[in-house]
């Protein structure tokens, strides 16, 4: 195996909210032995403490990494969202400290979607309010209200991974499909964009929410979105808590306006399962509450936690970082005959120049070189051939280059 500047068995692993222990495996797999595994998310006082120590974390929704905690994260070299969404991670941040950060962009899109499709039909069948009955001893076998979910308008809100999924099953049950995004995208089976969120709101049956967390989407569907839906419609959000101004969503419900909603994800949500769960929706009968599950299959938990596992492995192994969502893409080959050098700079006029007027100074002929950069950092990766002691040299020269925001021997 080829050995690295840091030996595999110091590089602290610290893995949070209950990742899948295919994770675990998967750093097991490639060497690595210093693995802390916590189920739930922890207070902000013990991430500060923990993250200082180490130098990969994995984290799902829950855990905040904002600036503040990445203060601490000295030895912090990247960063993996075990989800989707990456919004509870200071993303700028990360960057500014050198640190990569990687997800899990698809792995649990089925799930969402399958659960989307089968709130819809219970939704419209009046399923929560009925089993709530029965469950309290009460009868009332009745179709008033109910429907079929044939030829209905499903309204999908942000037409992406999951949107795109929900729709095509939404078409296999014979469902009318509309979409709003703040991108143009290609429509997939017969579905059609809407001119306007306004538009998609007052044609829809079901108004599905599939959008990130962003500044754009928060409290995007309040009062006045709304009341712009149909009477009698029905509202699912299984995208982010936020997206939903959920006192307005409760009033509506109260009114009869809005007939159901299923409701996964929430403003605020417990820290883990031993804390409560408080909601205006709580004791709402035509309501599907779930705690932020929709994601929480064992075929996806399985797939993100070898993925995003695998990517950081990667990153730390070999200092690729495809797919990294705050950071200069470099998908790098291996060498088995040189010294890798990392250099994470801000992107600035003159560093390359500077790295490279440098390594000529020194007489040291380069190997390779890979060069990635997004508007704000600048990532170069150097292939040498030299010994230890003297890559360790040039490494801390390399650091005094103004910009320079991180400057590593991989191996
Ligand atoms: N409940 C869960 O367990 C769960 C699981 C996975 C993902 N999620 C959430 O679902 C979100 C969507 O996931 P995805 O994989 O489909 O993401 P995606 O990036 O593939 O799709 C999001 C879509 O929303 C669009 N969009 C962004 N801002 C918009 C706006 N203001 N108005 C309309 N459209 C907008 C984007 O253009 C994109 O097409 C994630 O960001 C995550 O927050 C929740
Ligand atoms: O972003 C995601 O993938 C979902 O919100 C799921 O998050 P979780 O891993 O905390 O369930």
């Amino acid at each position: 195996m080829k050995r690295t500047s840091f030996p595999k068995q110091d590089i602290r692993v610290l893995l949070l909210e209950g990742v899948s222990r295919s994770a675990v495996e998967t750093f097991q797999n490639a060497g690595y032995s210093q693995i802390e595994f916590h189920e739930k998310s922890l207070p902000e006082d013990e991430l500060k403490r923990r993250i200082a120590e180490a130098h990969l974390i994995g984290i799902r929704s829950r855990t905040q990494l904002t600036a503040d905690v990445l203060e601490q994260a000295k030895r912090l070299i990247a960063i993996g969202c075990f989800c989707i969404g990456t919004n509870q991670v200071d993303l700028a941040s990360a960057a500014g400290h050198g640190i990569p950060v990687f997800n899990a962009p698809y792995s649990n899109t089925r799930s969402v979607a399958e659960l989307v499709i089968a709130e819809a039909i219970l939704l419209m069948r009046r399923i929560p309010e009925k089993n709530a009955q029965c469950h309290r001893g009460g009868w009332s076998k009745s179709a008033l209200g109910s429907y079929e979910v044939r030829d209905k308008v499903l309204g999908i809100v942000g037409y992406g991974h999951i949107g795109t999924q929900v729709g095509l099953l939404a078409e296999a049950l014979g469902m009318r499909v509309i979409y709003h995004d703040v991108e143009t995208k290609l429509a997939l089976g017969n579905a059609r964009p809407s001119a306007s969120l306004n538009e998609l709101l007052e044609r829809a049956d079901i108004v599905t929410l599939h959008v990130p967390e962003t500044t754009q989407t928060k409290w995007m569907i309040g009062a006045e979105q709304i009341a712009r839906m149909r009477a009698g419609s029905i509202l699912i959000n299984a995208s982010r808590g936020t997206v939903v101004d959920i006192d307005a969503l409760a009033a509506a419900l109260r009114s009869g306006h809005i007939a159901g909603a299923a409701v996964d994800v929430f403003p605020v949500e417990p820290k883990g399962n031993d804390d409560a769960f408080t909601s205006p929706l709580v004791g709402m009968d035509n309501v599907i509450l779930t705690p932020h599950v929709g994601g929480s299959t064992l075929e996806a938990q399985d797939n993100i936690g070898i993925e995003v596992a695998s990517k950081l492995v990667r990153y730390s192994d070999n200092g690729s970082t495809l797919s990294a969502v705050n950071f200069p893409e470099a998908s790098l080959p291996e060498h088995s005959q040189s010294r890798r050098l990392l250099h994470i700079h801000r992107n600035v006029p003159g560093v390359l120049s500077r790295i490279n007027d440098l390594f000529s100074r020194e007489n040291v002929n380069i190997d390779g070189q890979y060069l990635q950069t997004n508007p704000t950092i600048g990532y170069v990766v150097i292939d040498v051939s030299m010994p230890e002691e003297r890559a360790a040299e040039l490494k801390d020269a390399l650091a005094t280059i103004p910009g320079t925001l991180r400057a590593r021997v991989l191996y």
